[in-house]
Protein backbone atom coordinates (compact mmCIF):
# COMPACT_ATOMS: atom_id res chain seq x y z
CA UNK A 1 0.00 0.00 0.00
CA UNK A 2 1.45 3.22 -0.98
CA UNK A 3 2.43 5.99 1.69
CA UNK A 4 -0.59 8.43 0.77
CA UNK A 5 -3.23 5.63 1.95
CA UNK A 6 -1.66 4.83 5.23
CA UNK A 7 -3.00 7.53 6.96
CA UNK A 8 -3.31 5.95 10.73
CA UNK A 9 0.20 4.08 10.45
CA UNK A 10 2.29 6.01 12.56
CA UNK A 11 5.06 3.28 13.52
CA UNK A 12 7.90 2.02 11.14
CA UNK A 13 8.30 -1.82 10.63
CA UNK A 14 10.46 -2.07 13.52
CA UNK A 15 7.47 -0.16 16.15
CA UNK A 16 9.43 2.67 16.43
CA UNK A 17 7.91 5.92 15.50
CA UNK A 18 9.78 8.20 13.25
CA UNK A 19 8.67 11.67 12.44
CA UNK A 20 8.84 12.65 8.26
CA UNK A 21 10.77 15.52 7.33
CA UNK A 22 8.49 18.40 6.49
CA UNK A 23 8.31 18.96 2.29
CA UNK A 24 7.59 22.51 2.18
CA UNK A 25 10.69 24.62 3.05
CA UNK A 26 10.32 28.39 1.61
CA UNK A 27 10.22 31.26 3.34
CA UNK A 28 8.28 34.56 4.07
CA UNK A 29 10.87 37.76 4.35
CA UNK A 30 9.88 41.50 4.92
CA UNK A 31 12.44 42.42 1.46
CA UNK A 32 9.77 43.21 -0.51
CA UNK A 33 11.23 41.89 -4.31
CA UNK A 34 11.86 38.46 -2.41
CA UNK A 35 9.89 35.58 -3.57
CA UNK A 36 7.53 35.30 -0.40
CA UNK A 37 7.65 38.91 0.91
CA UNK A 38 5.39 39.55 3.67
CA UNK A 39 1.49 41.08 2.42
CA UNK A 40 -1.36 41.75 4.26
CA UNK A 41 -4.09 39.11 3.22
CA UNK A 42 -1.64 37.07 0.60
CA UNK A 43 -1.40 34.19 3.17
CA UNK A 44 -3.50 31.70 4.81
CA UNK A 45 -2.29 29.49 7.95
CA UNK A 46 -3.85 25.84 7.62
CA UNK A 47 -4.51 24.43 10.95
CA UNK A 48 -5.99 22.00 13.45
CA UNK A 49 -6.80 22.49 17.14
CA UNK A 50 -5.12 19.51 18.40
CA UNK A 51 -1.57 18.81 18.11
CA UNK A 52 1.15 20.63 19.35
CA UNK A 53 2.31 21.96 15.70
CA UNK A 54 -0.05 23.82 14.40
CA UNK A 55 -1.04 24.89 17.29
CA UNK A 56 2.63 26.64 17.93
CA UNK A 57 1.87 28.55 14.78
CA UNK A 58 -1.80 29.88 15.76
CA UNK A 59 -0.31 30.90 19.11
CA UNK A 60 2.62 32.87 17.58
CA UNK A 61 0.37 34.54 15.08
CA UNK A 62 -2.03 35.23 18.03
CA UNK A 63 1.22 36.90 20.40
CA UNK A 64 2.23 38.56 17.47
CA UNK A 65 -1.08 40.32 16.52
CA UNK A 66 -0.81 39.16 12.90
CA UNK A 67 -4.82 37.87 13.39
CA UNK A 68 -5.98 40.78 10.85
CA UNK A 69 -2.80 40.06 8.22
CA UNK A 70 -2.71 36.30 8.05
CA UNK A 71 -6.03 34.59 7.54
CA UNK A 72 -6.54 31.34 10.01
CA UNK A 73 -8.05 28.23 8.20
CA UNK A 74 -8.60 24.96 10.44
CA UNK A 75 -9.17 21.55 10.00
CA UNK A 76 -11.55 19.24 12.02
CA UNK A 77 -10.05 17.52 14.77
CA UNK A 78 -10.62 14.15 13.88
CA UNK A 79 -7.55 12.39 11.85
CA UNK A 80 -9.60 10.41 9.21
CA UNK A 81 -8.44 7.73 6.75
CA UNK A 82 -8.13 10.71 4.36
CA UNK A 83 -6.29 12.97 6.58
CA UNK A 84 -7.62 16.08 8.08
CA UNK A 85 -11.33 17.17 6.68
CA UNK A 86 -13.00 20.51 6.93
CA UNK A 87 -16.15 19.54 7.99
CA UNK A 88 -17.76 22.60 10.24
CA UNK A 89 -17.73 20.89 13.14
CA UNK A 90 -15.99 21.77 16.23
CA UNK A 91 -14.26 25.04 15.68
CA UNK A 92 -13.78 23.68 11.44
CA UNK A 93 -14.51 25.72 8.73
CA UNK A 94 -16.95 23.77 6.65
CA UNK A 95 -15.35 23.94 3.36
CA UNK A 96 -11.74 25.28 2.48
CA UNK A 97 -12.84 29.11 2.50
CA UNK A 98 -10.34 29.30 -0.47
CA UNK A 99 -10.77 26.76 -2.81
CA UNK A 100 -14.27 24.52 -1.32
CA UNK A 101 -12.26 21.53 -0.66
CA UNK A 102 -13.40 19.14 1.77
CA UNK A 103 -10.03 17.65 2.69
CA UNK A 104 -6.41 19.13 3.00
CA UNK A 105 -4.64 16.62 1.16
CA UNK A 106 -6.41 18.44 -2.03
CA UNK A 107 -4.56 21.32 -0.60
CA UNK A 108 -1.23 19.55 -0.86
CA UNK A 109 -2.30 17.94 -4.21
CA UNK A 110 -3.20 21.36 -5.81
CA UNK A 111 0.52 22.32 -4.37
CA UNK A 112 2.08 19.69 -6.04
CA UNK A 113 0.38 16.64 -8.06
CA UNK A 114 3.33 14.50 -7.33
CA UNK A 115 3.21 14.98 -3.33
CA UNK A 116 3.68 11.50 -1.58
CA UNK A 117 4.28 12.38 2.17
CA UNK A 118 1.57 13.28 5.01
CA UNK A 119 -0.78 15.69 4.61
CA UNK A 120 0.31 17.86 7.88
CA UNK A 121 -0.87 21.33 9.70
CA UNK A 122 0.50 23.65 9.92
CA UNK A 123 0.72 24.62 6.05
CA UNK A 124 1.51 27.91 5.18
CA UNK A 125 -1.02 28.96 2.11
CA UNK A 126 0.16 31.78 -0.66
CA UNK A 127 -2.65 32.85 -1.97
CA UNK A 128 -1.01 34.45 -4.76
CA UNK A 129 1.38 31.68 -6.16
CA UNK A 130 -1.47 29.17 -5.03
CA UNK A 131 1.48 26.40 -3.17
CA UNK A 132 2.79 25.82 0.04
CA UNK A 133 5.44 28.16 1.61
CA UNK A 134 6.32 26.06 4.62
CA UNK A 135 4.67 23.08 6.34
CA UNK A 136 7.44 23.35 9.36
CA UNK A 137 6.42 24.59 12.62
CA UNK A 138 9.15 25.41 13.83
CA UNK A 139 10.14 27.44 10.77
CA UNK A 140 6.90 29.24 10.30
CA UNK A 141 6.98 30.89 14.10
CA UNK A 142 10.26 32.18 13.43
CA UNK A 143 8.54 34.20 10.10
CA UNK A 144 6.54 35.00 12.11
CA UNK A 145 8.26 36.45 14.96
CA UNK A 146 9.59 39.73 12.94
CA UNK A 147 9.35 39.02 8.99
CA UNK A 148 5.91 40.89 9.39
CA UNK A 149 7.06 43.78 11.84
CA UNK A 150 7.02 46.44 8.92
CA UNK A 151 3.29 45.99 8.84
CA UNK A 152 2.42 45.85 12.72
CA UNK A 153 2.32 48.87 15.44
CA UNK A 154 5.96 49.68 17.07
CA UNK A 155 5.04 47.96 20.45
CA UNK A 156 4.56 44.42 18.42
CA UNK A 157 7.83 44.74 16.71
CA UNK A 158 10.50 42.22 17.60
CA UNK A 159 13.32 44.78 18.00
CA UNK A 160 10.92 46.77 20.71
CA UNK A 161 11.09 44.30 22.95
CA UNK A 162 12.87 44.58 26.19
CA UNK A 163 14.15 41.32 26.20
CA UNK A 164 14.98 41.55 22.38
CA UNK A 165 12.18 39.35 21.35
CA UNK A 166 10.96 35.80 21.21
CA UNK A 167 14.22 34.65 19.60
CA UNK A 168 17.09 37.16 21.16
CA UNK A 169 20.48 37.40 19.16
CA UNK A 170 22.16 37.02 22.36
CA UNK A 171 20.54 33.64 23.70
CA UNK A 172 20.00 31.75 20.24
CA UNK A 173 22.70 29.52 20.78
CA UNK A 174 21.51 28.16 24.04
CA UNK A 175 17.72 28.47 22.85
CA UNK A 176 18.87 26.40 19.79
CA UNK A 177 20.49 24.02 21.74
CA UNK A 178 17.71 23.52 24.45
CA UNK A 179 15.57 23.28 21.15
CA UNK A 180 17.38 19.93 20.17
CA UNK A 181 16.97 18.01 23.47
CA UNK A 182 13.74 19.06 24.45
CA UNK A 183 12.07 18.26 20.51
CA UNK A 184 14.30 14.78 20.56
CA UNK A 185 13.25 13.93 24.50
CA UNK A 186 9.56 15.99 25.25
CA UNK A 187 7.87 17.05 22.08
CA UNK A 188 8.53 14.53 19.48
CA UNK A 189 9.23 12.04 22.52
CA UNK A 190 5.59 12.22 23.65
CA UNK A 191 4.77 10.47 20.15
CA UNK A 192 7.85 7.93 19.99
CA UNK A 193 6.35 6.83 23.25
CA UNK A 194 2.54 7.17 22.61
CA UNK A 195 2.89 5.73 18.75
CA UNK A 196 5.51 2.94 20.00
CA UNK A 197 4.33 -0.49 18.66
CA UNK A 198 6.29 -2.74 20.94
CA UNK A 199 6.66 -2.27 24.35
CA UNK A 200 10.88 -1.86 23.89
CA UNK A 201 10.45 1.27 21.98
CA UNK A 202 7.84 2.16 24.52
CA UNK A 203 10.27 1.80 27.44
CA UNK A 204 13.14 3.37 25.23
CA UNK A 205 11.11 6.60 24.82
CA UNK A 206 9.69 6.98 28.37
CA UNK A 207 12.56 6.94 30.26
CA UNK A 208 14.56 9.74 28.32
CA UNK A 209 10.82 11.82 28.31
CA UNK A 210 11.17 12.35 32.20
CA UNK A 211 14.81 12.69 32.59
CA UNK A 212 14.32 15.72 30.21
CA UNK A 213 11.13 16.59 32.22
CA UNK A 214 13.24 16.29 35.76
CA UNK A 215 15.92 18.41 34.34
CA UNK A 216 13.36 20.97 33.37
CA UNK A 217 11.95 21.00 36.29
CA UNK A 218 15.73 21.31 38.00
CA UNK A 219 16.34 24.45 35.72
CA UNK A 220 13.44 26.55 37.16
CA UNK A 221 15.05 26.15 40.76
CA UNK A 222 18.55 27.38 39.49
CA UNK A 223 19.45 31.02 39.88
CA UNK A 224 18.79 32.78 37.03
CA UNK A 225 16.02 30.43 35.24
CA UNK A 226 12.60 31.71 35.61
CA UNK A 227 9.50 32.56 35.32
CA UNK A 228 10.79 31.68 32.35
CA UNK A 229 13.32 29.24 30.57
CA UNK A 230 15.54 32.25 29.84
CA UNK A 231 14.83 34.63 32.94
CA UNK A 232 12.28 37.47 32.48
CA UNK A 233 11.06 37.48 29.64
CA UNK A 234 9.39 34.26 27.28
CA UNK A 235 11.46 32.90 24.28
CA UNK A 236 10.87 30.61 21.80
CA UNK A 237 11.94 28.33 24.40
CA UNK A 238 8.93 29.08 26.21
CA UNK A 239 6.83 28.55 23.18
CA UNK A 240 8.32 25.06 21.86
CA UNK A 241 7.76 23.66 25.09
CA UNK A 242 4.37 24.97 26.48
CA UNK A 243 2.29 23.16 23.72
CA UNK A 244 3.13 20.29 24.68
CA UNK A 245 3.05 20.33 28.56
CA UNK A 246 -0.44 22.24 28.22
CA UNK A 247 -1.58 18.62 26.71
CA UNK A 248 0.94 16.72 29.00
CA UNK A 249 -1.88 15.86 31.89
CA UNK A 250 -4.93 15.67 30.20
CA UNK A 251 -3.51 13.57 26.72
CA UNK A 252 -0.01 12.34 26.70
CA UNK A 253 -0.21 11.38 30.54
CA UNK A 254 -3.55 9.19 29.21
CA UNK A 255 -3.75 8.61 26.05
CA UNK A 256 0.02 8.21 25.49
CA UNK A 257 0.98 6.21 28.36
CA UNK A 258 3.60 9.11 29.38
CA UNK A 259 2.46 8.26 32.76
CA UNK A 260 5.38 8.06 35.35
CA UNK A 261 4.51 11.63 36.91
CA UNK A 262 1.99 14.05 36.13
CA UNK A 263 2.40 17.64 35.77
CA UNK A 264 0.15 19.01 38.60
CA UNK A 265 1.37 16.19 40.89
CA UNK A 266 5.29 15.74 40.38
CA UNK A 267 6.55 19.05 38.93
CA UNK A 268 5.93 22.09 41.09
CA UNK A 269 8.51 24.40 39.06
CA UNK A 270 7.14 23.02 35.68
CA UNK A 271 3.36 23.50 37.13
CA UNK A 272 3.92 27.12 37.91
CA UNK A 273 5.77 28.00 35.04
CA UNK A 274 2.84 26.60 32.48
CA UNK A 275 0.21 28.07 34.94
CA UNK A 276 1.40 31.20 34.72
CA UNK A 277 1.54 31.16 30.95
CA UNK A 278 -1.88 29.97 30.76
CA UNK A 279 -3.11 32.12 33.58
CA UNK A 280 -1.01 35.11 31.89
CA UNK A 281 -3.91 37.66 32.05
CA UNK A 282 -2.56 39.71 28.76
CA UNK A 283 1.02 40.21 30.95
CA UNK A 284 2.65 38.53 27.38
CA UNK A 285 2.30 40.50 24.36
CA UNK A 286 -0.80 40.60 22.69
CA UNK A 287 -2.32 38.82 26.08
CA UNK A 288 -4.38 35.49 26.52
CA UNK A 289 -3.13 34.19 23.36
CA UNK A 290 -1.98 31.08 25.67
CA UNK A 291 -4.79 30.34 26.85
CA UNK A 292 -7.10 31.37 23.82
CA UNK A 293 -5.32 29.21 21.83
CA UNK A 294 -6.01 25.92 24.00
CA UNK A 295 -9.02 23.31 23.65
CA UNK A 296 -8.41 21.00 26.31
CA UNK A 297 -11.55 18.79 24.51
CA UNK A 298 -9.86 18.98 21.29
CA UNK A 299 -6.68 16.94 22.84
CA UNK A 300 -8.54 14.32 24.78
CA UNK A 301 -10.55 13.46 22.05
CA UNK A 302 -7.90 14.26 19.29
CA UNK A 303 -5.38 12.10 20.84
CA UNK A 304 -7.99 9.20 20.99
CA UNK A 305 -8.66 9.53 17.28
CA UNK A 306 -4.63 10.23 16.45
CA UNK A 307 -3.88 6.90 18.04
CA UNK A 308 -6.10 4.71 15.60
CA UNK A 309 -8.70 4.24 16.78
CA UNK A 310 -11.17 4.09 14.08
CA UNK A 311 -14.76 3.52 16.14
CA UNK A 312 -17.50 5.68 14.96
CA UNK A 313 -17.66 8.91 17.40
CA UNK A 314 -20.21 7.18 19.62
CA UNK A 315 -17.95 4.34 20.16
CA UNK A 316 -15.15 6.08 20.86
CA UNK A 317 -14.71 6.78 25.04
CA UNK A 318 -13.18 9.58 25.40
CA UNK A 319 -11.32 10.35 29.14
CA UNK A 320 -12.55 13.05 31.21
CA UNK A 321 -9.98 13.87 33.64
CA UNK A 322 -8.10 15.00 35.12
CA UNK A 323 -10.31 17.73 36.76
CA UNK A 324 -9.72 20.93 36.58
CA UNK A 325 -7.75 20.34 32.95
CA UNK A 326 -5.30 22.79 34.55
CA UNK A 327 -4.92 24.12 37.91
CA UNK A 328 -5.89 27.94 38.70
CA UNK A 329 -2.71 29.74 40.52
CA UNK A 330 -2.28 29.64 44.34
CA UNK A 331 -3.27 33.37 44.58
CA UNK A 332 -6.14 33.54 42.10
CA UNK A 333 -6.27 33.43 38.28
CA UNK A 334 -4.22 35.89 36.92
CA UNK A 335 -0.49 36.21 37.15
CA UNK A 336 0.80 38.75 39.10
CA UNK A 337 4.49 38.87 38.03
CA UNK A 338 7.60 38.70 39.63
N1 LIG B 1 7.17 18.71 11.53
C1 LIG B 1 5.86 19.12 11.43
C2 LIG B 1 4.94 18.08 12.03
C3 LIG B 1 3.51 18.46 11.80
C4 LIG B 1 2.57 17.31 12.16
O1 LIG B 1 2.97 16.15 12.32
N2 LIG B 1 1.29 17.63 12.29
C5 LIG B 1 0.32 16.63 12.64
C6 LIG B 1 -0.70 17.18 13.54
S1 LIG B 1 -0.28 16.67 15.14
C7 LIG B 1 -0.40 16.15 11.43
O2 LIG B 1 -0.83 16.94 10.60
N3 LIG B 1 -0.56 14.83 11.32
C8 LIG B 1 -1.29 14.22 10.28
C9 LIG B 1 -0.53 13.07 9.70
O3 LIG B 1 0.63 12.88 10.06
O4 LIG B 1 -1.13 12.40 8.86
C10 LIG B 1 5.76 20.46 12.09
O5 LIG B 1 6.23 20.64 13.24
O6 LIG B 1 5.20 21.36 11.49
Amino acid sequence: MPEKAQIFKHADQDGRFRRKPSAFRDSISRDPTSKFPAEKDRYALYINLGCPWAPRANLVRSLKGLESIIQLITCDIKLTKEGWLFTGRDGSDARDPLYGFTKLKDLYEKADPEYEGRYTVPALWDKKTETIVNNESSEIIRMFYSEFDDLLPVELREENQPGGGYYPVHLREEIDEMNEWVYNTVNNGVYKTGFAATQEAYEENLYPLFESLDRLERRFGETGHGPYLFGDHVTEADIRLYTTMIRFDVAYYNIFYCNLKMVRYDYPNLSQWLRNLYWDGGKVRNGHAFKDTVRFWAYKYGYMRAKGRDEPDDKLIVPKGPVPDIQPLDDGEVFKGN
